[in-house]
């Protein structure tokens, strides 16, 4: 007989947008529980502390965006053990480095190229220009963001440029981004860039039950017995939680695998979001390097024609002080089908291939293997093949605009979804995880109150 525990609200995954709902909910005085199917919370906030003596970010590195910024004000509010050093904020992108030519060029210098300013200006235009301007979203029509390029009359050299800035930083190829949602975004966000890891920090104090994979989540019109609850999930070993609601917040790529599963199914908006918008998948490499062989003010590059579209100093403010010491770290990244065919490699030969981009970016006649000869270590994570994840994050879906809010919609009175594919300004961040979140509570808690529920 499988032990039943009762909780006012069960939040489901404990990445920034669970724990956000958690702590939101629990600020109210609910009784809350998050079941997390890994073995620690923080989800796609990850970090490897094997490789080097500081922790490598193997998720997200970056703060994106600085206006009503849910993360930022936590990070403002100081996280513990964090040291301030690590908040920088850099311009980006720093160098670029075209792989035809072989040459690597300071980003500031590039842009005044005729053709990588057009490229530039292209891009910014998308948040000026009426969705109206092109077909409707819904069609499969839509034009992808390599075919309004092309439509700017980008030069092919600048064409796989863009496609490493823009679409490699979406998760997915340039053919496979769809305009309306990268425009609408363009009107919805803003950049910067900061490094951090405030998940802890998010989870600290809340009931968090890891290695608790949730596999079927029953919702019940008339409730179990007497104790109000709506909403039952399962564990497959028998564990079982019923709670009064439950907020939903596993990624859009598990979703899709049907897991967990609803009984009865979520309504047609939600399964139809869940089929339209898309998650690509993304790789990181990073070596470890015994010496320095880049310019002082290098932290990062973005790669056209090249194995790897980015490659950046990470952390890059520690590592970039004169007096740092070695090791040095470079993590390399690659996102959308790309990285499925690099996923497809040997973890050897991924680093052999990156490190010989590397070469060939800062090689001299001198000094022609600088990388090759001072690796002594490196790690690949793989986002495909992480067990409760499968993937990068969601992005600019052609003919899904509008699909994200539907999927963050309540489903039979008491299961909300949020994370960050539910975000209707596109932005797959942390901090758009950790809105979605909020917002999940908000509208879970109106749902708990005695005018929303007669029968609780
Ligand atoms: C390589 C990479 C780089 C990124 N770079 C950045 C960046 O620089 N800046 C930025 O802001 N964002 C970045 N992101 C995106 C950011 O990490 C995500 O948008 C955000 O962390 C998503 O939070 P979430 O809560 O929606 O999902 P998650 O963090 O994925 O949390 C969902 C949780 O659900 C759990 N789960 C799954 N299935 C079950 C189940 N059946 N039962 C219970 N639990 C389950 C998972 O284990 C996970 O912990 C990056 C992501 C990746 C992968």
């Amino acid at each position: 007989m499988a032990v039943v525990e009762i909780v006012d609200v069960a939040v489901v995954g404990a990445g920034a947008a669970g724990l956000t709902a958690a702590r939101s909910l629990s600020a109210h005085g609910l009784r809350v529980v998050v079941l997390e199917a890994g073995s620690k919370v923080g989800g796609r906030v990850l970090a490897d502390k094997s490789l080097a003596p500081w922790p490598l970010e193997l998720g997200p590195e970056f703060l994106h965006g600085e206006h009503h910024n849910a993360l930022l004000r936590l990070v403002a509010d100081g996280i513990e053990g964090k040291p301030e050093a690590s908040l920088v904020e850099l311009e980006w992108p720093n160098y670029y480095f075209f792989g035809k030519e072989g040459v690597l060029m300071l980003a500031e210098e590039a842009d005044e190229q005729p053709d990588v300013a057009l490229m530039h200006e292209s891009f910014e235009k998308l948040g000026e220009i009426s969705p109206a301007t092109f077909s409707a979203p819904e069609a499969e029509e839509e034009p992808t963001l390599l075919q309004y390029f092309a439509s700017c009359g980008l030069s092919s050299r600048v064409l796989d440029l863009a496609d490493a800035i823009f679409a490699n930083d979406y998760g997915a190829d340039m053919s496979d981004v769809g305009l309306h949602e990268v425009m609408h975004e363009q009107r919805h966000w803003t950049y910067g860039e900061k490094y951090l890891d405030a998940m802890e920090s998010l989870g600290r104090g809340l009931d968090v039950r890891t290695a608790w994979r949730v596999q079927r989540i029953d919702a019940s019109p008339t409730g179990w017995g007497a104790d109000g609850a709506a909403v039952e999930l399962s564990a497959a070993d028998g564990r079982v939680v019923r709670a009064r609601a439950c907020v939903v917040t596993v990624p859009l790529s598990v979703l899709q695998r049907g897991e967990p599963e609803f009984r009865p199914p979520l309504p047609p908006p939600q399964a139809g979001a869940i089929r339209k918008l898309k998650m690509g998948s993304a790789l990181k490499v990073i070596v470890r390097l015994r010496r320095r062989f880049w310019p002082a003010d290098f932290y990062d590059a973005v790669c056209s024609d090249s194995f790897l579209p980015e490659v950046w100093l990470s952390p890059a403010a520690e590592l970039m002080r004169p007096d740092a010491a070695p090791p040095y770290t470079i993590v390399g990244f690659v996102a959308g089908a790309r990285a499925e065919r690099v996923g497809r490699l040997p973890h050897a030969d991924i680093a052999r291939r990156m490190l010989a981009q590397l070469d060939g970016m800062f090689g001299s006649s001198d000094d022609p293997h600088p990388a090759s000869s001072s690796c002594d270590g490196f790690l690949v994570k793989d986002w495909a093949a992480h067990p409760h994840v499968h993937g990068a994050y969601s992005h600019p879906t052609r003919g899904a605009h509008g699909a994200r809010p539907a999927l963050g919609e309540a489903a039979h009175g008491c299961v909300f979804l949020a994370g960050e594919a539910c975000h209707a300004g596109v932005n797959p961040c942390i901090h758009g995880a950790m809105e979605t979140g909020e917002q999940a509570a908000a509208r879970c808690w109106s749902s708990l109150q005695p005018q929303s529920r007669s029968r609780l």
